[in-house]
């Protein structure tokens, strides 16, 4: 494995690990709290994100080479899933992030191997030209017993393969914009994070979400997060304190958004890899963030 694709997995987990420091997040894990989440901690979902080092090498070498998702970059993934499991007992810490993020790890080396310029464009385009066939027919797949296959059997929504055969509108059309706009207006990376989160839940068909409770759980999200932004998102007065009451709301009912983490997660790494995100002067930070 290249330097470059060590430095890869880095960005990759470093991109985990600040998904997972951001707060106030719906119902999901960070290091205030466990969220709605009574299987799994912050330092568990670290030790987790940090096993992922050496298997995101891997899939960035793959994804360099250009190899085939069935038969190199799958069963990469799906080793990287035994790992994860075995540091955290069996516990489902980052399933779906190994398949997103992995799957960017993949696209962003491909893009620097073929001497372009790294884009959000170029990756989306790179990673439809590479894999666009394979994710389709991933994605219409019976997966048996998973949780998505049954969330699509009980309400007919799609959750990560559909979601990945479509080059991940979430992440390109949805993510990164929400992220670059936040920057733009000043917002420090954990106000834009939590910002694009918002944007992400209010968009986005979350299986995680549908599996624990239906449709209408579904609903009750999406219309949370788009009320939340409705207010001014996290460019408005007091958006710290709403989104930490949101976020108990949210334990009450037992729900979280974990797929809308996961393309956080693919956001940051996009954004940072494509030289997005600066950091802010510390007036800019201390102005717009709130307490953390
Ligand atoms: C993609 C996998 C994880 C899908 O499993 P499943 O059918 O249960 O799909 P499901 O939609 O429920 O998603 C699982 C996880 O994805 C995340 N997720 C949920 N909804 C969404 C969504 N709309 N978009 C993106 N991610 C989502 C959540 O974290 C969830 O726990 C699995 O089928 C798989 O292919 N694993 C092998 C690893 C692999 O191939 N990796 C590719 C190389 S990187
Ligand atoms: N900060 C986070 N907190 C919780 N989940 C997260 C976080 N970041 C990413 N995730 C994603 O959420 C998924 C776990 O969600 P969840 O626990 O709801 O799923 P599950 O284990 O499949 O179902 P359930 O817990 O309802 O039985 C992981 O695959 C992971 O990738």
């Amino acid at each position: 494995m290249s330097p470059e694709d060590q430095a890869l997995a880095r960005a990759a987990v470093a991109a985990m690990r600040d998904e997972l420091r951001a707060y106030p997040k719906p119902g999901l894990v960070s290091p205030v709290d466990t969220g709605a989440h009574d299987d799994m901690d912050f330092d568990l979902m670290c030790r987790s994100a940090d096993s992922l080092l050496q298997p995101f090498a891997a899939l960035a070498a793959a994804g360099r080479a250009a190899e085939r998702f069935e038969h190199a970059l799958m069963p990469l993934g799906i080793e990287a899933e035994r790992g994860m499991l075995a540091v955290t007992g069996g516990v489902n810490t980052h399933r779906g992030a190994i398949f997103s993020v992995g799957l960017m790890v993949a696209a962003l080396a491909r893009t620097q191997a073929l001497g372009l310029e790294v884009t959000p464009i170029a990756v989306r385009e790179v990673l439809q030209d590479t894999w666009g066939a394979s994710l389709q027919a991933h994605a219409t797949r019976d997966g048996a017993t998973s949780h998505g296959a049954e969330v699509r059997r009980r309400t007919g929504r799609d959750g990560a393969r559909r979601e990945a055969a479509l080059a991940f509108p979430s992440v390109f059309e949805t993510g990164i914009p929400a992220y670059r706009a936040a920057r733009q207006a000043g917002l420090d990376d954990n106000a834009a994070s939590i910002d694009t989160l918002f944007t992400l839940m209010a968009a986005v068909d979350d299986t995680t979400v549908l599996y624990r409770g239906g449709l209408e759980a579904g609903s009750f999200v999406r219309q949370a997060a788009a009320g939340f932004l409705a207010d001014g998102g996290c460019r408005g007065n007091g958006w710290f304190e709403k989104a930490q009451a949101l976020h108990r709301n949210f334990v009450e009912r037992n729900l979280s958004a974990g797929g809308c983490a996961d393309l956080l997660a693919c956001t940051l790494l996009v954004s940072r890899s494509c030289g997005e995100s600066q950091p802010q002067p510390a007036s800019a930070r201390s102005r717009l963030s709130g307490p953390r």
